[in-house]
């Protein structure tokens, strides 16, 4: 069986009184796409932010390749092959494009600033940073200071950061939210591109059915903070489950 890259079990976190996740037990494999879906306020967000760290558990656990990492901050996570787009953008706005890629690269391989200074680990570096680049389409701007991209690009170049880190779990909240209808298909493609290669799984919060259509593998959905389906695509997309949550009416009744 193909190895469990990411797993939660009886994950549950509660604030005050109210449990926004309700002992979610799931288990992500390499070479898949799951959407994460559920109506507003159904715990998704929350879900994410429980795997990356963000939010502490109240019960359950988190499973990073075998390894128990529901106590580890988010920057040991991350260090262990977590990659959530928007957590890594702690972007330097007076920096360039490519200056804030090639930092992210450098700080993977754990370089020094001396080796930085360098000027053969300098180009060698610049050279990778651009070839992440190429792949989101920032290329023909990388010499740009960051502060001063459109919001479509930013969201890109989290992207680039992403893939830069190199993570085992990819995790995407609505990546292409408030992109316009030219840059969306860039993002799209790489997501599938990173799909193929087979050795990684993605998390993918998403909306638009769309989307959700055309990448996921698999989908997950959560009703008042539980697990209420988990399926192949066209199976979930039926169920009276999701037909119901996305009509507005109580899951109770179904
Ligand atoms: N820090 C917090 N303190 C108190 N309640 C919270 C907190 N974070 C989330 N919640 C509550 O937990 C529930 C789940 O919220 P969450 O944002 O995870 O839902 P969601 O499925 O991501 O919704 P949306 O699709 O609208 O983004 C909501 O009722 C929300 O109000």
């Amino acid at each position: 069986m193909t190895q469990m890259l990411l797993e939660t079990d009886g994950l549950t976190v509660r604030f005050g009184g109210h449990v926004a996740v309700d002992s979610v037990s799931c288990g992500f494999r390499a070479g898949e796409l799951t959407a994460i879906v559920g109506p507003n306020g159904a715990g998704k967000t929350t879900y994410f932010n429980l795997i990356s760290g963000q939010v502490t558990a109240s019960a359950g656990t988190v499973r990073l390749m075998g390894e128990d990492v529901t106590r580890d901050p988010v920057a040991s996570r991350c260090r262990k092959g977590l990659g959530r787009a928007f957590q890594l953008t702690n972007l330097f706005p007076d920096l360039t494009v490519l200056e804030n890629v090639r930092l992210v690269i450098q700080a993977r391989r754990r370089m020094g600033f001396n080796l930085f200074s360098m000027a053969s680990s300098h180009t060698e570096l610049t050279v990778a940073a651009m070839a992440v680049l190429e792949r989101v389409r920032l290329h023909p701007l990388s010499e740009q200071k960051v502060g001063g991209l459109s919001h479509g690009n930013q969201r890109k170049l989290e992207v680039a950061i992403l893939i830069a880190l190199d993570p085992v779990v990819y995790m995407f909240d609505e990546p292409t939210a408030g992109m316009s209808v030219d840059e969306a298909p860039v993002v799209l493609d790489l997501i599938a591109e990173l799909k193929a290669e087979k050795d990684r799984t993605i998390l993918l919060v998403e909306h638009k059915m769309d989307v959700i259509r055309s990448l996921a593998d698999r989908i997950i959905v959560l009703h008042n903070g539980a697990l209420a389906a988990d399926g192949d695509p066209a199976t979930v997309m039926a169920s009276d489950v999701v037909q119901e949550a996305y009509m507005g009416r109580d899951l109770a009744d179904v």
